[in-house]
């Protein structure tokens, strides 16, 4: 069964259908959609030997349901005590931390129990247990939660066909590659049916292939099934790529947060943009300043690097075949080394807001001009 299948059968048996249920995906909620996680006014401070230590202050956010909420910040900032304080892994010194309509502070004993299966976790570093198998790793949660074995078993075969997985069930972990071992994350944080998926730096420890799949893979997760996932990453690129919404953090604080489109289109604080900079560190200076990580509403210009690596040197025509011939020119470095032409052309191409860029697999977008830009 293809991931896709398994998603569609997994919404189908699990719950009803969303209402507006014709294609259209989770991204469609609005911003009055119902609240899936609530801060108010959340203050975390640690005690240590050498003092308190502010991990969070004055934090008022709301989650709409069925979101991709992405978290960003350096390290420090307080993005793991932020997610940490979901689940009550951590408590919040002061204010009020709401989960599906229930203050997570008040709740102990089978309600702290119910909690964490409406909340799933996956982790930078997978948290596998070693000694057991891809498939009884999957059941621990189900285990706990007094899941009977044949219901158990069946499940741990759909988690598994979900990502992929089918084939492993009596592999050990340490067979696995990270990105293996991530699927075997989200199956697990998935099997007990949660609401919200918490991404604790997942993609940090894989390799940029493996991450756009697990990417996709939460993507696809978050649209079939309408979960809401909050993430924390210190990857610009990981927001871009799969977030609704960003939060970016700076020493404990909100520097700003919003849709992904305008806190990255228009940033306002300088923690923010430098946090984008690395995104564009390989542009010119003045494009530098000016560039946008998502189409402009009122279209621009795209700008696309053409690597034009290989044995042959490429002629005229199958470059103006790969951009068109509307393509400008922005800068261009290209050598002769041990035969081999090595290098790369980077230009602008024309977008209307909303169209999709036909280029071929030689060909990247670093990002967009806006018109007026
Ligand atoms: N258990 C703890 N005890 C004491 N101090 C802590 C504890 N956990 C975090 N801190 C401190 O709280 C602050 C915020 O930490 P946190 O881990 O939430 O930030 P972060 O943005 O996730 O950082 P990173 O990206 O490095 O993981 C830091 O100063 C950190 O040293």
């Amino acid at each position: 069964m293809t991931e896709a299948v398994a998603l569609a059968a997994w919404r189908d048996r699990d719950r009803a259908p969303p209402e507006n249920d014709g294609g259209a995906d989770a991204r469609g909620a609005t911003a009055d959609a119902p609240v899936a996680i609530q801060f108010r006014g959340v203050a975390k401070t640690y005690v240590s030997p050498k003092g308190e230590i502010g991990a969070l202050k004055n934090i008022d956010l709301a989650i709409p349901e069925g979101r991709v909420f992405g978290v960003i910040g350096r390290s420090g900032a307080g993005k793991s005590s932020l997610l940490r304080l979901v689940n009550r892994l951590e408590s919040a010194t002061s204010g009020t931390v709401i989960v599906g309509g229930r203050d997570v502070g008040t709740l102990d004993g089978e309600a702290l129990i119910g909690l964490r299966r409406r909340v799933g976790m996956i982790f930078q570093h997978f948290n596998l247990l070693a000694s057991k198998t891809v498939a009884e790793n999957v059941a621990l949660p189900l285990k706990v939660a007094g899941w009977r074995r044949a219901e158990i078993d069946a499940r741990v075969a759909e988690m598994l066909d979900l990502v992929g997985l089918a084939d492993k069930r009596d592999a050990y972990p340490g067979r696995l590659s990270g990105g293996q071992k991530q699927r075997v994350g989200i199956a697990r944080a998935l099997a007990g049916r949660p609401d919200v998926l918490l991404c604790d730096e997942a993609t940090s420890a894989l390799d940029p292939e493996t991450t756009q799949s697990i990417l996709a893979l939460l993507r696809d997760v978050n649209r079939a099934l309408g979960i809401t996932i909050l993430l924390i990453t210190h990857e610009m690129s990981v927001i871009r790529d799969i977030c609704d919404d960003v939060l970016v953090l700076e020493k404990g604080e909100i520097a700003e947060t919003g849709p992904v489109w305008r806190v990255f289109g228009a940033p306002r604080h300088p923690a923010t943009r430098a946090l984008l900079a690395p995104l564009y560190r390989e542009l010119p200076e003045d494009l530098a300043g000016r560039v946008l990580p998502t189409p402009p509403r009122h279209g621009g210009e795209a700008l696309v690097e053409l690597s034009l690596t290989g044995e042959r040197a490429q002629d005229l025509g199958a470059i103006t075949a790969s951009l068109g011939a509307s393509a400008r020119i922005l800068t261009a470095t290209l050598d002769r080394i041990g035969g081999r032409t090595q290098g790369s052309v980077l230009a602008a191409l024309a977008v209307k807001s909303g169209a999709r860029l036909d280029l071929p697999a030689n060909a990247r977008v670093i990002g967009y001009v806006a018109a007026d830009g």
